[in-house]
């Protein structure tokens, strides 16, 4: 029988060229380590701490290099074939598919966002009766409550008006913000309406969110609004279940008469004593709520900016799950993460592009992507725990039969008593059912897990993406979403689930390296810091710590560098990123390293040791000026000091050093500097744009004054210092 998907290496001859490079690289390391450890300088007093540190900071990139090659070495691709499932299910043969989409903030994700991702998940190519959409809304307010069910009125328009004119994509938001009018003339009219329905909509949910307020008339529209009644805030109250839409309701039909969706709106309980575990929390209780109300086979997960932009993706996904040969054994198809609002030249190095054409796919070829928390269809049972036998079979028709037992009430009755705080309490949800717990990292270690169980998982690429998500705008959001990444990947890796412990005898070593490459992240950044200051310090002050130009240990060093850099440049064109674009990533690259990677090793041990406590900070949708300005404000500003601290710092030794070597009359070349001049130099010329925000700019992007001013000091500080 035919194969519903194909696997496919990827690259072709960039893969031997990939190999070629990196053996080579490989060799060059070596040689510098080599280098490194027999010219180690005899006397204390000529640099030999500093030396040493070298050594070891190099030690670490040489291991780290090799850990990143489990995913680079072989990368593939999977194709599904939608013809044939179509060929072999019938309509109504298709199994039921449970949508579930997170939010928890009103500030940073407004409502009027997230109902455009909950109506494009809505309107998926699939029989309208088998997906039910899932709102869990951890802010568990009325306004979000309120924006759901005017959605649920405007589906009835906007689910016809999709599949008549097979429109993608189906986010009503980034449909209409993609022209001003439609593609074929003719249905101007009807695409006027439904547009001046969709924006009167937004603007009444807008509206309602600014004045944190529902119109008295409209809470009489549905029995939900009551729940809100005085005394209740989004850290303390009842657990609310609310039925919108109840596809089993012969009567919930849209304009034209087509059976709806099921929609639901899900707010768990919430009481200040008891902790709730984040967006882990939610799915667990999510998967729950969804068990008495529609409990189908397929659990499709999105944040709640994350719209679906192809309509095809259940079907997609289903050729993985559904396939006769390897469809038993795939327990996820998770999807890359694009983003819809990346300045073209990547400033702050958020372009997914390398990630999501690269790195998945390279993880996929090592044993199956990790799981990253959106965009990802899984099976429920294998969610819940299940671990794999041959022998297992699959009831695609679960969720499908027949009439519920319970009438709708009774239903969201059911379904509030599985959402309280104390539901969970003696159980294993968290641990060995549904989403764990107790990491900001919670889906790659849940999926982890669930490859330990014997599962596989797949990376759906296909040419139209997905899924469309928001990434962060700014310098600060990146940071810290950064951190949290960085400080949840370590702390996974230090923790029992360590992928070289957790993974040993279940995952293939290769497998258990890919995890590491993120799960390391986070102590790059104190080689990175050693490499960002020590050399330039040593060019001020006299202690040379490469070889010589006329020496032939310079030659690796040279190759090392420059082939890397110079690969991972094509890299990034091959992938549509600009030159510009690449280099932005790497100013960027080194200045996570130096700030969230930082601070997530530091609060890593802190949680270690038990000095603080696990956190979550939501990360904003939107780039309006006013939010982004006091979401700014809140982030640590330690984190630009130290930005800054290095940009000044490079070009004080730079200049400082430039001066001694000219002023006593040495040759650049034969002053055994040379590789010290060509790394500051370059590293303040990645820093222009930081000194342009320090000393030129005077918009928004200007440093505080005080950042300098500390930044100063710091720099004056680390000169005072004596290297050894
Ligand atoms: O207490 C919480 C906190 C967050 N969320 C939701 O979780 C999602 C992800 O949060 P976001 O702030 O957007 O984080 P990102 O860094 O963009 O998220 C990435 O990283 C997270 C892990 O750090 C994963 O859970 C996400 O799926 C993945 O997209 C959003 O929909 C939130 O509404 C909750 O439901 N409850
Ligand atoms: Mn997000």
């Amino acid at each position: 029988m035919e194969r519903m998907f194909a696997t496919e290496k990827l690259g072709g001859s960039s893969r031997s060229l990939y190999r070629f490079h990196a053996v080579t690289v490989l060799a060059g390391i070596c040689l510098v380590l080599g280098y490194r450890a027999t010219h180690v300088p005899a006397a204390p007093g000529e640099g030999r701490a500093a030396w040493l540190g070298m050594l070891a900071a190099q030690l670490w990139f040489g291991f780290y290099w090799v850990i990143t090659q489990s995913m680079r070495w072989c990368p593939i691709r999977r194709r599904a074939f939608k013809d044939r499932l179509a060929a072999r299910y019938r309509d109504e043969r298709l199994p039921c598919v449970d949508i579930f989409v997170c939010t928890a903030d009103l500030q940073s994700e407004p409502p009027s966002l997230v109902m455009a991702t909950v109506l494009s998940l809505m309107t998926y190519d699939y029989p309208p009766e088998k997906p039910n959409v899932y709102l869990s809304d951890d802010g568990g307010s009325i306004l979000t409550f309120y924006a759901l069910w005017e959605a649920s009125a405007f589906a009835k328009h906007w689910l016809p008006f999709c599949k008549r004119y097979s429109i993608e994509p189906r986010s009503p938001a980034a449909y209409f913000a993609e022209s001003d009018k439609p593609r074929d003339p003719s249905t101007l009219e009807e695409w006027s309406l439904v547009k001046g329905l969709y924006e009167e909509m937004t603007e009444r949910i807008d509206s309602a969110v600014q004045s944190a307020n529902v119109p008295e008339e409209i809470r009489t529209n549905h029995k939900g609004f009551s729940e809100w009644n005085a005394g209740i805030n989004s850290k303390d109250h009842q657990p609310i279940v609310q039925v919108l839409i109840d596809g089993k309701d012969r009567d919930a039909v849209d304009n034209e008469g087509n059976v709806l969706p099921t929609l639901v709106y899900v707010a768990r309980e919430k009481r200040p004593q008891y902790h709730h575990n984040f967006k882990a929390g939610a799915m667990n209780a999510l998967i729950r709520v969804s068990s008495v109300i529609s409990n189908s086979p397929i659990i499709l997960n999105v944040d709640c900016d994350m719209y679906s932009n192809n309509s095809d993706a259940i079907r997609d996904a289903l050729c993985f799950f559904l396939d006769e040969e390897m469809g038993h054994k795939i327990a996820f198809v998770q999807h890359p993460q694009y983003y819809n609002n990346i300045a073209k030249n990547n400033i702050y190095g958020n372009s997914p592009n390398v990630l999501s054409q690269v790195e998945l796919p390279g993880f996929d070829g090592a044993g199956g992507p990790l799981y990253i928390g959106t965009g990802c269809f899984h099976r429920r049972e294998i969610l819940c725990g299940r671990r794999f036998t041959n022998d297992y079979k699959e009831d695609w028709e679960r969720g499908m039969k027949g009439k519920r037992e319970l009438s709708i009430n009774q239903t969201e009755e059911k379904a509030r008593s599985l959402t309280t705080c104390t539901y969970e309490h003696n159980t294993q949800w968290g641990n060995e059912i549904g989403v764990k717990y107790g990491f900001p990292a919670e889906d790659v270690i849940t999926g982890l897990a669930i490859q330990c169980r014997g599962w596989k998982s797949v990376c759906n690429n296909p040419p139209r993406a997905a899924f469309m998500g928001v990434g962060p705008t700014t310098l600060a959001q990146t940071i810290l979403q950064h951190k949290r990444w960085s400080e949840g990947s370590f702390s996974i890796f230090l923790s029992k689930y360590c992928p070289f412990i957790f993974g040993n005898g279940s995952i293939s070593l290769q497998h258990q390296m890919a995890y590491s490459v993120y799960g390391l992240w986070a102590p790059n950044s104190l080689p990175t810091l050693y490499y960002v200051v020590i050399p330039s310090l040593g060019l001020l002050k006299d202690i040379p710590l490469f070889p010589e130009v006329t020496s032939p240990w310079i030659v690796p060093y040279i190759y090392v560098a420059a082939v890397k850099n110079i690969y991972s440049a094509y890299e990034a064109l091959l992938h549509g990123e600009t030159l510009r674009g690449w280099w932005n990533g790497q100013r960027m690259w080194m200045i996570r390293r130096i700030t969230s990677y930082l601070y997530g090793t530091i609060d890593t041990v802190r949680k270690l040791l038990g000095l603080s406590k696990m956190g979550f900070a939501v990360s904003p949708k939107v780039s309006d000026e006013d939010e982004s300005k006091r979401y700014e404000q809140g982030i640590v500003e330690s984190e630009y000091v130290i930005i800054a601290t290095v940009a000044l710092l490079n070009l004080v030794c730079l200049v400082g050093g430039l001066c001694k070597i000219l002023t006593s009359g040495e040759n650049m070349a034969s002053s055994g500097f040379f590789l010290q001049v060509v790394l500051c130099g370059l590293l303040v010329i990645i820093n222009i744009p930081v000194y342009e925000a320090m000393f030129i700019r005077k918009d928004r992007g200007s440093m505080p004054f005080s950042v300098t001013l500390v930044s100063i000091g710091f720099v004056m500080l680390a000169l005072s210092v004596p290297l050894f």
